[in-house]
């Protein structure tokens, strides 16, 4: 693994997510960095995870190899802006941003940087995320060495060929946890309707979800749908609760959620 100094600039949930994917993984937390303006966010930092923490973005950027752009996008351009006086030539800057194309920071810091643009989820924060990264034609394979190291302590990496394939990663990896988040909220405010105690309802979402899950993944050879119809005894009353899902148009709703969250990634584009 690199042993680079890197620096998180934005100390909310995703740098969470990968400085825990970082440090469970045995990253020295002396060799991280996070900075954020308020300081319980800092204090949280420094109290979960033992890395060093600052309210000072300048100072962490020139103390570090790496640096990863961690604000939200609409805050991307006043962050970056402001530490544009600094010679960042010798530093790897990784963007986790949706939506802002990678020609975009050249112009944000006033001048060529090596930038690798990625878009991680939250399950890094416990070893079970899923990257995705573009890196443009003037990286080193050193560099994409380097980002692939960190961002590999969350969980998986998927390197795409072109930038614009990035935004089809936040429809399939960034945004997708909160649709299964959604689905299980759905399934628990169902559940929570019926007589069981609470924490059986939600242990039984819990754990079906999990068992789901788990199943795609040591079924390498068995299809989603092939999991889904062993399931269903014809006749029966998953294939009952099937129909119903069916009949409300899931397939569709899913592909225009998908393909919305992808226009959505384009519009940004536009708008930071
Ligand atoms: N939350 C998610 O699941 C994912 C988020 N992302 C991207 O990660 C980025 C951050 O998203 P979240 O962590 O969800 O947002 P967040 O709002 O939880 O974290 C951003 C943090 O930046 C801090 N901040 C604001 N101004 C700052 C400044 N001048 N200097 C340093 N820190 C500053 C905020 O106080 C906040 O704590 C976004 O660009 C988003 O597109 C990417 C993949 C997944
Ligand atoms: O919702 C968002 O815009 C960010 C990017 C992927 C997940 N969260």
């Amino acid at each position: 693994m690199t042993t680079a100094k890197i620096c998180f600039i934005g100390s909310g949930n995703m740098t969470r997510s990968i400085v825990s994917g970082l440090v469970s993984s045995g990253y020295s937390t002396e060799l991280i960095e996070t900075t954020n303006p308020s300081l319980p966010k800092l204090e949280a930092m420094k109290a979960d995870f033992g890395v060093k923490v600052s309210q000072d973005n300048e100072q962490a950027v020139k103390n570090s190899d790496v640096v990863v752009l961690g604000v939200k996008p609409q805050l991307m351009q006043s962050v970056c802006e402001a530490l544009s006086h600094l010679d960042l030539s010798k530093k790897l800057i990784i963007t986790i941003a949706a939506g802002i194309p990678c020609q975009r920071y050249h112009d944000y810091f006033k001048q060529q940087i090596n930038l690798i643009r990625t878009m991680p989820n939250t399950p890094t924060q416990i070893g079970v995320g899923v990257t995705g990264i573009y890196a443009p034609a003037e990286i080193t394979d050193t560099q994409k060495q380097c980002c692939e190291s960190i961002m590999k302590t969350g969980g998986e990496v998927v390197w795409v060929d072109e930038e614009s394939e990035l935004n089809q990663v936040i429809a399939l990896a960034g945004s997708s946890p909160a649709y299964f988040f959604l689905f299980m909220e759905a399934m628990i405010e169902a559940g929570e309707k019926m007589s069981l105690p609470k924490e059986q309802v939600g242990l039984m979402v819990q754990q079906a979800a999990l068992g789901a899950a788990e199943m795609v993944k040591q079924n390498p050879n068995l299809s989603a749908a092939q999991l889904r119809q062993n399931v269903t005894s014809k006749g029966g009353t998953t294939a009952k609760a099937i129909e119903t899902f069916e009949q409300g148009g899931i397939r569709s709703l899913v592909d225009n959620a998908m393909t919305n969250c992808i226009n959505r990634a384009e519009e940004m584009e536009k708008l930071f």
